[in-house]
């Protein structure tokens, strides 16, 4: 049997500002996005039977996840940060339903996750899996990596996921991206370059939060800051001016909601983190840092004081779409 194997990125918003309020009840937004090095791992293959068949799983065990986040397995705080639906809501169903419905498949699909990348974070990993599936599936089909219709099932499933396909204009097989300006209500991709590689701290405090909820509590600014500046200082290499351009206009609804935000950046500045911002809704916090090094040795010194209880990792920027790998056996 072939099996489809890829390693879904979570992603970190370096900008993100509110233009507007819909209709639809989405806004309107302007956000810089990168994928970073925490991936999740999917393995896919068809099946006879018709239907999606998911096993959903965390790495390298729920019970280490459980401890390092300070919580008992089973009780209902590791429910809250760690059940992740294996049925019809998880985006990973979503997308395979949708692309089996729209090419006609013959058959099913029977997928394999493992998550690493928190839930609830801000971090987009339901929308990273949910586009690694349907690239996943495009690749055991023989569909073309490149095929429109990828990016609508992406938008009807996300807002966030299309980002996760990698670049739209970027030919065949879909383009490299290291970074994204999105717009819309976070659908329209346009690849940014991006000189060098960025290195982050990153900090999730052991709370998720509800992207919905925090979109509610905001305000839309009557001025809307610019992504100019940071598009132009990622381009350029500037590291002091990336530093300087990060911003999140979610950041105030997601610290009201979650105070525990404001204390972790707070920490993280206090360490010499003075680079850090919320990412997407929240709940991770991230820091720009200038080396590998040095991030390696923040979040070292930020594990020791905040884990159990929150989760720490370096991390670095990587390219997208992930790429996948088949082979031959389960
Ligand atoms: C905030 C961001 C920033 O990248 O990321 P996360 O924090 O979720 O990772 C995204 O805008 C999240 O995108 P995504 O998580 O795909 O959201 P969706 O499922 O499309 O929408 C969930 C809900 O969030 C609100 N929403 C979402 C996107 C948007 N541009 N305006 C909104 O108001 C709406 O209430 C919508 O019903
Ligand atoms: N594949 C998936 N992985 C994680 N969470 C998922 C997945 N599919 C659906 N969900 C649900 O989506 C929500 C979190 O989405 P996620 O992308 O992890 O967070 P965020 O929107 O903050 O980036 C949770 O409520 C979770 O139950």
């Amino acid at each position: 049997m072939k099996i489809a194997v890829t390693r879904p990125p979570a992603k970190l918003n370096l900008f993100l500002e509110l233009l507007g309020k819909r209709s639809d009840g989405f806004h309107e937004i302007d956000t810089v996005m990168v994928p970073i090095d925490l991936c999740d791992e999917l393995k896919l293959w068809r099946t006879d039977d018709p239907g999606i068949e998911l096993q959903v799983g965390w790495l390298p065990s729920i019970e280490i996840v459980a401890a390092r986040l300070g919580v008992e397995c089973g009780s209902p705080q590791a429910d809250s940060l760690l059940s992740i639906p294996s049925g019809e809501s998880n985006l990973v169903h979503r997308a395979l339903t949708e692309f089996s419905k729209r090419l006609g498949v013959t058959g099913g699909f029977g997928c394999q996750l493992h998550k690493r990348i928190p839930a609830g974070a801000g971090m987009g990993g339901a929308s990273s899996d949910a586009a690694s599936a349907l690239l996943a599936a495009a690749t055991l089909c023989d569909v073309s990596l490149d095929s429109p219709f990828l990016w609508e099932i992406a938008a009807s499933i996300g807002s966030d996921v299309p980002f996760f396909l990698g670049d739209p204009q970027g030919g065949s097989g879909g383009g490299a991206i290291r970074a994204a300006r999105a717009r819309g209500r976070g659908e329209k991709i346009e690849a940014t370059p991006i000189q060098g590689t960025l290195n982050f701290v990153v900090v999730f405090p052991g709370a998720s939060l509800s992207t919905p909820t925090v979109y509610g509590h905001s305000v839309v600014p009557d001025q809307p800051l610019s992504a100019e500046s940071l598009v132009a200082a990622l381009r350029s290499g500037d590291l002091a001016a990336t530093q300087t351009s990060l911003s999140n206009r979610l950041a105030q609804s997601a610290k009201e909601i979650l105070p525990r935000i404001d204390e972790i950046l707070k920490t993280m500045w206090r360490f010499g983190m003075t680079a850090c911002q919320l990412t997407g809704s929240g709940s991770a916090c991230f820091a720009v840092v200038q080396s590998a090094d040095e991030a390696r040795h923040c979040a070292n010194r930020l594990r020791s004081l905040l884990e159990p209880g929150a989760f720490v990792i370096d991390a670095r920027s990587v390219s997208l779409p992930a790429g996948i790998t088949i082979g031959d056996t389960k």
